[in-house]
C-alpha cells in the first residue's frame, strides 16, 4: 500500500480508513500489533493514526538511521496534547525540540547531575534509601507478609530520585501520608500514556472529549505546589546550611545576577526527572524478578554472585556492578525482553528523509518500536526465552551504541538518566536477590507467574507480581 507524494514513495503499510486510518489496528497492545504488522509491511511502515502520520521502525538498521545517521532531522518530539494544554511542551527537557533551551537544560542537569563524580558524590544518599528497601523487606519477612514487588520498587525509586533532587523522601513504606506525591506523579503518568483522541484528530483537543487536559492540569497544579513549597523551604535554609544535591546546583545558578535557569524551569525538569526515572526503573526491577522467579537456577546465580563479590549481609556499592556480570547480564536480558518505553519516547521528523528508497514524511511521528526488536528471530536466537547468559560472550553495551538493544534509545535524545538508572536497578535488584529467597504465593507454581504486561506511558507488568521473602 505505499502511496506515491511529490517527495517520493511513502513507507508500505495497512491501508488507512477514511478519517480513523488505521487506529483500529493499534489495539490495546499497540506494540505488539504493531510488531505483527511489521512482519507482513517490513521494517519501515507507514499508518496514520487519525490524522497523526506515523512511521513505525522495527529494525536495528533502520533505527540506526533514524537515531544516529539523520538523528539531526528526528530529534524533536511529536508533543501529547495534554502536555501541550499545561505549557509543559515549552519548558520541559523532554518535549522540547532539539533547540538552545532544550541544549541548555540538558547540559545544566549533565554537568550538575550525572556525571560520575556527581553520582558518586551522592551516592550515600541513595544508599539509605536500599537500605530501607531491605529493612522493609526484612520486616515483610517477620510478619510472613508478601510484597507487593512493582510497589516497593516503586516507592525506592521515588525516594532514590528525590534523595538525589532534594534529599528528602517523599514515599515510605507502609504509610498513607506518603500516597499523596505517589498518587500524583502515577496521574500525571496516566494522563501523558493515556491514548487521547485529541492527539489524532487536532479538532478534538478544544474539546477535550476524555477529560485528559483537565486532568493534566489538575495534576500539574498539585506537584508544582509540592514543588514550589520544597524550593521556598530551602531558599530560607541556604544560609545556615547546604545540601549535597541538584535543588541546590540549581538554585546556585537561579540566583546569579543573570540566572541561568528560572524556578519555572527548575519545577518543570524536576517533573520531568520525577515521570522520567521512577516508574521506568521499578518495571524493569519488577520483570526481572518476576523472570527470575520462573527460573530457581537463575536466581541462585545471581545470589552467588553477589555473595561472592559483596560476602553475606554485605550491602552492595555502586562501584561492586562492574564487578557482577551476570547480575548485569540479566538486566540486558530484562531489557531486551520488557523495554519500559516500548517505542522509545516518540520522535518527529523535522524534513522529509529517504530510508531504505521511502520518504519519511516530515512531521510524522516516529515509534522506534525496541520491544519487537528485541523479539526478532532474525536477531536473537530463542527469542522467547530468558537467556541472561547470551550477554555473557558478546559485550552487547544498553548505551545506545548497539542497536539491537537500545532500551534508553540512542543519539543525542538517549535517555539522560541512564547512568542513574543503570545503578539504580542493579542496586534494587541485588539488594532483593541478596539476603532473601523468594516464594510465590501458596500454590502458585513458578512457571505460572503471570507475565502479560499493559500498555500506557511504560510497559507495566498486568498483574502486579508477590512474593514472600524469606531472610537467608
Ligand atoms: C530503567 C530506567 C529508564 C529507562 C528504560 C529510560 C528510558 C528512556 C528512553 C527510552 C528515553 C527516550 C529516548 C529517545 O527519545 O530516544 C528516555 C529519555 C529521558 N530519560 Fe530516561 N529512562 C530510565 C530512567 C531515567 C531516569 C532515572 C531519569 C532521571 C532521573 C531519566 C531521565 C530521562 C530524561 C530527562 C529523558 C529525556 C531526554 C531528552 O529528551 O533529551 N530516565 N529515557
Amino acid at each position: 500500500n505505499s502511496k506515491q507524494r511529490k517527495s517520493g514513495k511513502l513507507p508500505p503499510g495497512p491501508y488507512p480508513f477514511p478519517i480513523i486510518g488505521n487506529i483500529l489496528e493499534l489495539g490495546q497492545k499497540p506494540h505488539q500489533s504493531l510488531a505483527k504488522l511489521s512482519k507482513t509491511y517490513g521494517p519501515l511502515m507507514y499508518l496514520k493514526i487519525g490524522y497523526l502520520e506515523t512511521v513505525v521502525v522495527s529494525s536495528p538498521e533502520i533505527a540506526k538511521d533514524i537515531l544516529q545517521k539523520y538523528d539531526q532531522v528526528f530529534s524533536s518530539r511529536s508533543v501529547p496534547s495534554a502536555l501541550i494544554s499545561v505549557g509543559h511542551h515549552k519548558l520541559s527537557m523532554v518535549w522540547l525540540p532539539m533547540e538552545n533551551q532544550w541544549r541548555k537544560l540538558r547540559r545544566i542537569c549533565k554537568e550538575q547531575m550525572f556525571t560520575l563524580q556527581k553520582l558518586d558524590a551522592s551516592w550515600d544518599l541513595r544508599q539509605e534509601k536500599l537500605q530501607k528497601l531491605f529493612e522493609y523487606v526484612s520486616q515483610c519477612c517477620v510478619n510472613s507478609q508478601a510484597v507487593n514487588i512493582g510497589e516497593a520498587a516503586f516507592i525506592t525509586s521515588l525516594n532514590l530520585i528525590s534523595a538525589t533532587l532534594f534529599s528528602v523522601d517523599f514515599a515510605e513504606f507502609n504509610s498513607d501520608s506518603s500516597q499523596e506525591f505517589k498518587d500524583v506523579v502515577w496521574g500525571v503518568m496516566e494522563c501523558v500514556g493515556s491514548p487521547n483522541f485529541a492527539d489524532y484528530f487536532p479538532l478534538l483537543k478544544y474539546f477535550d472529549p476524555q477529560g485528559i487536559s483537565c486532568r493534566t492540569k489538575f495534576y500539574f497544579e498539585k506537584i508544582f505546589a509540592i514543588f514550589d513549597g520544597i524550593i521556598d523551604e530551602r531558599l530560607q535554609s541556604r544560609g545556615t546550611s547546604m545540601k549535597n544535591d541538584l535543588l541546590e546546583a540549581l538554585l546556585d545558578l537561579n540566583q546569579k545576577q543573570e540566572p541561568e535557569i528560572s524556578r519555572d524551569d527548575i519545577k518543570h525538569l524536576m517533573l520531568d526527572l520525577f515521570v522520567a526515572g521512577s516508574d521506568t526503573t521499578s518495571a524493569i526491577v519488577e520483570w526481572a524478578m518476576a523472570e527470575l522467579l520462573q527460573n530457581p537456577k537463575k536466581i541462585l546465580k545471581v545470589r552467588k554472585e553477589l555473595r561472592d563479590a559483596v560476602g553475606i549481609n554485605g550491602l552492595i556499592q555502586e562501584l561492586d556492578i562492574s564487578r557482577l556480570p551476570y547480575l548485569q547480564a540479566v538486566v540486558k536480558e530484562t531489557f531486551r525482553l520488557h523495554p519500559a518505553f516500548p517505542f522509545l519516547v516518540p520522535h518527529k521528523a523535522n524534513a522529509d528523509v529517504e530510508i531504505n528508497g521511502y520518504v519519511v514524511p516530515k512531521n510524522a511521528q516516529i515509534l522506534v518500536n525496541v520491544w519487537a526488536s528485541g523479539r526478532d528471530s532474525d536477531t536473537w536466537s530463542s527469542p522467547y526465552s530468558f537467556m541472561p547468559e547470551r550477554f555473557l560472550d558478546h559485550k552487547t553495551d544498553l548505551r545506545g551504541q548497539d542497536f539491537e538493544l537500545i532500551p534508553f534509545g540512542a543519539g543525542r535524545r538517549i535517555c539522560l538518566g541512564l547512568p542513574l538508572a543503570h545503578r539504580m536497578v542493579h542496586l534494587m535488584l541485588a539488594t532483593l536477590i541478596c539476603n532473601f529467597e523468594w516464594k510465590l504465593e501458596e500454590g502458585s507454581k513458578r512457571e505460572e507467574v503471570d507475565m502479560s504486561d499493559k500498555f500506557g506511558l511504560t510497559l507495566q507488568k498486568a498483574i502486579p507480581l508477590k512474593a514472600f521473602p524469606v531472610k537467608l
